[in-house]
């Protein structure tokens, strides 16, 4: 039923919808009953959450002060036990070739109907969490659970509606632990970003998704940025309290979790075990975990990255990352899936298309010989190369490896492995690149946008956080760059300098008029603060979120407080 009462959202006690009233978020998405849901969660599990923050914090900062980190003596009994997760519900035993996307409407029904096994729709990474974008999201993802997404492109007209069979299965990624939600308010405080995402699409499609896609099981999700298994203990909390209050059987939520940050390849084992009866695998975030070592080793100036180009899966510590989840997996009975390749089609260059769609088959290549069950797609027009990667490679013509690859090879792999610095030249060309595409990454993202295309690859939020440490840690340590043969130190000037040489680049290259209309320059202000900050920000987008906050009615607090 739609649930307003003169254009206000009809709310339980104790929460408070500062976001635009929508007539269509309150009948679809915002009711009540689904509000007293999320609330309940957030009660539930605040103080849990924050503790589990605070816990990040103290461990940041011992790795300030010169800790590094690595396996928990505490938990080596987890780690050297003979236990399974859960066995995987027949419906994503295949998972060869996952499509990756914004929940955004027109996206999610191609991602369906792309050719993939999976969807994963992304409320994270990939988008831009403005109260639009989220519920709308939401609304696009209750009408593909339904099976009656539509969607009507004028200027091509061209009707979008799903394939009668072989869609793909979906997949979704509520944001980190670590973001709030700005527009709606529980008992006077902001609610955690991720149990919003969670609990209004749980609430909303848990029966109709365990009923046409999950075969019985489900929803499934993929659970992002974790840093210690006690947040997956969180998670695994949030789920078995869904499930009750479904009254569907445990173990019935199935989520997927990226290891995409430092501390957490430590704690793999760890992970899958608080999830056990809800698990089903990990996947190598391989650009949030490229980011997260710099930003755990911000105090180790003997840790420095080379350009971001330079560190690749070919790295000594990212492909110790890779092996040691792939082995990890298998010996829990679970997927090990791969990460996302950049490269992305080239439009209007054949040669140079091909040799992305090489470039990617090789990484898809690399990840099905050393194991993986599956990977990442970011575009359809991807699919049929890597799938024909997998199909060609996979051990024994089964849809998984978890019982073909057991990868015991990799039970040497070591902190010093896992932890090695990356090396490769620093060029100031790196800077230049770091900086023209953090800004434009930025500008997109403060105007709703989330994942773009940029000098022909991938940017996310993950791989913009790579720029913007990088660039940090650069300034911050005053590292040598090679300008062309010349060695010169990184300074606050010559970044300056960069930045309004780039800023120049980008107005000629997207025109006066766009750049005008758009935010560069605010983009640029954030960009430059963060870059030149004495300590470096958590993260870029948590700083920019409140420049996304649109409140309703207009006298409410603009300010969305830290977790
Ligand atoms: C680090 C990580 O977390 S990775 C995971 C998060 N990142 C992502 O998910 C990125 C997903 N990919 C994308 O967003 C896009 O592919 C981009 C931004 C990389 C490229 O976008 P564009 O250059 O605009 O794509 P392009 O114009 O080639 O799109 C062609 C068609 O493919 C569709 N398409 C492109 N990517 C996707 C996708 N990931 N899912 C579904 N459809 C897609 C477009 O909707 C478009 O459809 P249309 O022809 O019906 O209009
Ligand atoms: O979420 C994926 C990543 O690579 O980051
Ligand atoms: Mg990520």
């Amino acid at each position: 039923m739609a649930t307003s009462i003169n254009g206000y959202y009809d709310v339980p006690e104790g929460v408070d919808v500062r976001g635009r009233y929508d007539a269509d978020f309150a009948a679809a998405i915002l009711t009540a009953e689904a509000l007293r849901f999320v609330a309940e969660l957030h009660r539930e599990f605040r103080g849990r959450v924050r503790h589990a923050m605070g816990r990040r914090r103290e461990a940041q900062r011992r790795y300030d002060a010169g800790a590094v980190p690595g396996f928990d003596p505490a938990t080596r009994l987890v780690r050297e036990g003979e236990w399974a997760c859960a066995p995987v519900p027949p419906a994503i035993a295949d998972r060869t070739v996952e499509i990756t996307g914004p929940a955004e409407r027109k996206m999610v029904i191609n991602a369906l109907n792309s050719g993939a096994k999976v969807f994963m729709a992304d409320f994270e990474d990939a988008l831009s969490p403005s109260w639009e974008n989220l519920m709308r999201g939401q609304v696009n993802l209750r009408d593909a659970v339904g099976g009656t997404i539509s969607f009507y492109d004028e200027s091509r007209n061209k009707l979008y509606k799903l394939n009668d069979d072989k869609l793909a299965t979906l997949f979704v990624r509520p944001r980190g632990w670590h973001l709030p939600e700005a527009h709606i308010f529980v008992d006077g405080e902001p609610a955690i970003g991720c149990l919003v995402d969670f609990g209004l699409y749980f609430f909303h499609n848990h029966a109709a998704f365990r009923a046409t896609q999950g075969e019985g099981f489900g929803p499934f999700f993929y659970l992002p940025k974790m840093e210690h298994s006690r947040e997956a203990k969180i998670w695994n909390d949030v789920f078995e309290r869904s499930e009750k209050f479904a009254g569907i059987e445990m173990g019935s939520i199935r989520a997927t979790v990226l290891i995409e940050t430092l501390p957490a390849v430590f704690q793999m084992d760890e992970i899958l075990y608080e999830l056990r009866d809800h698990s089903v695998g990990l996947n190598c975030g391989r650009w949030d975990y490229i980011f997260s070592y710099v930003k755990t080793f911000r105090a180790h100036p003997d840790r420095l990255l080379p350009d971001r180009v330079h560190v690749g899966m070919a790295q000594h510590f990212m492909r110790s990352y890779s092996d040691l989840l792939i082995r990890t997996c298998h010996r829990r009975s679970v997927h090990a899936i791969g990460g996302m390749a950049a490269q992305i089609p080239v439009k209007d260059d054949a040669a140079a298309n091909e040799s992305a769609l090489d470039l990617v088959r090789q990484d898809k290549l690399r990840e099905v010989r050393a194991g993986h069950d599956g990977t990442w797609a970011a575009h359809p027009a991807l699919i049929p190369a890597i799938a024909a990667v997998f199909a060609a490679h996979m051990r024994d013509g089964a849809p998984h490896q978890i019982r073909t690859a057991d990868r015991d090879d990799a039970s040497t792999v070591s902190e010093h492995d896992l932890l090695r610095p990356p090396h490769g030249p620093r060029t100031l060309g790196g800077l230049r690149l770091n900086t023209r595409v953090g800004i434009q990454y930025l500008a997109a993202w403060l105007v709703g946008t989330g994942s773009v295309p940029l000098y022909n690859l991938m940017e996310d939020a993950a791989t913009a956080e790579i720029s913007r440490v990088q660039n940090w840690q650069w300034i911050r340590y005053g590292v040598d760059v090679d300008a062309d043969g010349v060695a010169v130190a990184v300074t606050r000037e010559l970044f300056a300098r960069v930045l309004e040489e780039e800023m120049a680049g980008i107005e000629r290259a997207v025109g006066t008029e766009m750049f005008r209309r758009g935010r560069y320059r605010e983009a640029a202000r954030i960009f430059a603060r963060q870059c030149t900050a004495a300590e470096l920000d958590d993260f870029l987008t948590l700083d920019a979120y409140d420049r996304i906050v649109v409140l309703h009615p207009a006298s409410a607090s603009a300010s969305a407080s830290r977790l």
